[in-house]
């Protein structure tokens, strides 16, 4: 048997909710912004990192998540009884790294997600998605499954404090374009997350959970202009902007061409906005295109909310 998963980009946080809210997206024009992977049986374990970005991974397949992503299934296997199959993995790095945009919670999901398809599903989807946490933590020293959920399950989808749920699916704004800009350099999701504060005041933290809060009200009214008002980050933006050169003119260029809400994608340094029209999102990522990106690897991409999330392909 081979099985290929395809595991869509997100964007973690969404401004509003940092390391508890993340939205899987996917262009309209069918690119498949996010990785794949590929399972086979095999004489011995391998690995084979294929695709645009896989340049920019550890040569060593010991240093590849999808490595390690094998082995901790392995284990569950084991711990279940479950015979272990040696197998051939493929990775087409279709996602660059340091991105923001989930590249790295891609590969986990598209691993964990083409295993247990080729092993017929011996692990539930909640099962699953501790891996998947599990794996996220130690690439980026701590746990958040704002990248991981969505990208696994699709839509929106909110973190809850309860090892037993650890997600919900919230109503999203499905005629909403999301434009993501990758500008073209990295910026390591550990070291962004080292950045920020340890503390925070009363103030941001009044903030942070009133903005929150009015953002999901506003979603199950399907109320776009209150919840789009609401994308605003108090906890990381203030502190990783300065990683991101332009960010704070491009955020008020493509307001001027009507989107709704714009922020950082994770950490960073895709830009995510938010517009009405195809018309604006096109509008927008053309001068995005022109002034946002930093390299030739930077690409802009009009998308839509991805409502499926991994999803087997041929
Ligand atoms: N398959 C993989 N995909 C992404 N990153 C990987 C992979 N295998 C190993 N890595 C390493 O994991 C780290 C992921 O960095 P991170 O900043 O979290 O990426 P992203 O923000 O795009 O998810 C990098 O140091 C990268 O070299
Ligand atoms: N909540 C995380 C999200 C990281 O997203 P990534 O796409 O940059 O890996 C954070 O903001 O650290």
């Amino acid at each position: 048997m081979k099985v290929s998963v395809f595991a869509p980009a997100s964007i973690g946080n969404v401004s509003v909710g940092f390391d508890v809210l993340g939205l899987a997206v996917t262009p309209v024009d069918g690119t498949l912004l996010g990785d794949v992977v590929t399972v086979e049986e095999s004489q011995i374990d391998t690995l084979d990192v294929v695709g645009e970005f896989a340049d920019k991974l550890p040569k060593e397949k010991e240093q590849n998540i999808v490595w390690h992503c094998l082995l901790l299934f392995n284990a569950a296997l084991k711990a279940q009884a479950v015979e272990v199959k040696t197998v051939a993995l493929s990775l087409d790095k279709k996602m660059p790294v340091g991105s923001g945009l989930g590249s790295s919670a891609c590969s986990v999901v598209a691993a964990l997600v083409a295993l247990n398809e080729f092993y017929q599903k011996p692990l539930s989807s909640e099962h699953l998605l501790k891996l998947m946490g599990e794996m996220e933590a130690n690439i980026s020293g701590s746990l958040h499954y704002d990248n991981v959920a969505p990208c696994f399950l699709g839509g929106l989808q909110l973190m809850v404090p309860d090892e037993q749920v650890i997600t919900r699916d919230i109503p999203l704004f499905s005629d909403c374009y999301y434009v993501m800009a990758y500008p073209g350099i990295t910026v390591n999701t550990k070291a962004a997350r080292e950045i920020l504060p340890s503390q925070y005041s009363r103030e941001q933290l009044i903030a942070f959970g009133q903005n929150l809060a009015t953002f999901i009200d506003a979603s199950y009214r399907q109320d776009k202009a209150m919840a789009f008002a609401m994308i605003k980050d108090v906890v990381a933006e203030p502190y990783r902007k300065s990683l991101l050169p332009g960010f704070e003119q491009a955020k008020q260029a493509v307001s001027k061409l009507g989107s709704l809400a714009a922020g950082i994608s994770g950490s960073g340094p895709t830009m995510f906005s938010v517009y009405e029209t195809l018309e604006q999102a096109e509008t927008a990522a053309t001068w995005l295109k022109q002034n946002y990106l930093q390299s030739d690897q930077g690409f802009v991409h009009v998308c839509k909310a991805d409502e499926v999330g991994a999803r087997i392909i041929d």
